[in-house]
């Protein structure tokens, strides 16, 4: 009895589950959480994440992510400062602990946009998220959409791919991720999302307008 209280207490106290969106770079995470906070931007909060690649055009430091150097993202590692953090195409990225609880401060759905490696990692805390990959069609698809968004160089785009394959593969362990969404038709894909997400939107829907 008593048990049951604390247990339901002290996860109300850490807030909804978090999100976490995985796949391919160029599957179409971020054409899709853009949509779902634009949508219900009272339900999710994103965790901002650190990186030492370049801005592209149209990004904001602190909004995308936090832009920072390599000695900078290595002494918050070194700090403590990190959840996760990563190796991706040449570049380093992180999601930090702050990241995580300015949004739970919130009592949003933190999502969170990373990689295979940050899957695995994030699987080794207590965290707890819904593990969601998004994943191209194609090869072929996933290549002319990653060329068309024209934000990489060849080298990156090769990266890319190489990651791409080695990602695709391991989407289809059994028991890593809870929904396997397939990003061919936007709106479908979106409509997928949504569903797989309707409860838990429901739940912070219900709590947040009541308190
Ligand atoms: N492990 C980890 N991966 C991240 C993080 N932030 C972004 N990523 C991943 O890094 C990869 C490259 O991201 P980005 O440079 O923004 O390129 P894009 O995915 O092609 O738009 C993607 O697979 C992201 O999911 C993070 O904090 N940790
Ligand atoms: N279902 C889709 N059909 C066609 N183009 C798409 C679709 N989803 C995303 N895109 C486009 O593909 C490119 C890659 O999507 P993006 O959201 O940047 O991927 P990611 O964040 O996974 O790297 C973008 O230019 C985006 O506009």
């Amino acid at each position: 009895m008593y048990m049951r209280f604390f247990t339901r207490l002290f996860s109300a106290m850490a807030g909804p589950r978090p999100v976490v969106l995985s796949g391919p770079s160029g599957a179409g995470k971020s054409t899709l959480l853009k949509r779902l906070m634009k949508e219900y931007d009272s339900v999710f909060g994103f965790s901002v994440s650190h990186t030492t690649r370049n801005p592209r055009p149209g990004e904001e430091n602190g909004r995308d992510y936090h832009y920072v150097t390599r000695e900078v993202m290595q002494q918050g590692i070194d700090n403590g400062d990190f959840i996760e953090n990563a190796e991706f195409s040449g570049n380093m990225y992180g999601t930090s602990k702050a990241a995580v609880q300015d949004v739970q401060a919130k009592n949003l759905i933190c999502i969170l946009d990373i990689d295979m490696q940050g899957v695995r990692n994030i699987k080794k805390t207590d965290l707890n998220p819904i593990y969601i990959s998004i994943q191209p069609p194609s090869m072929a698809v996933l290549e002319k959409r990653l060329r068309d968004r024209k934000t990489e160089s060849e080298e990156s785009l090769q990266k890319r791919l190489h990651a791409a394959r080695v990602d695709i593969e391991f989407s289809k362990e059994p028991g890593v991720f809870d929904v396997i969404i397939v990003n061919d038709n936007l709106e479908d894909a979106y409509g997928q999302l949504q569903k797989a997400l309707l409860e838990e939107i429901g739940q912070v829907k219900k709590i947040n307008t009541s308190s």
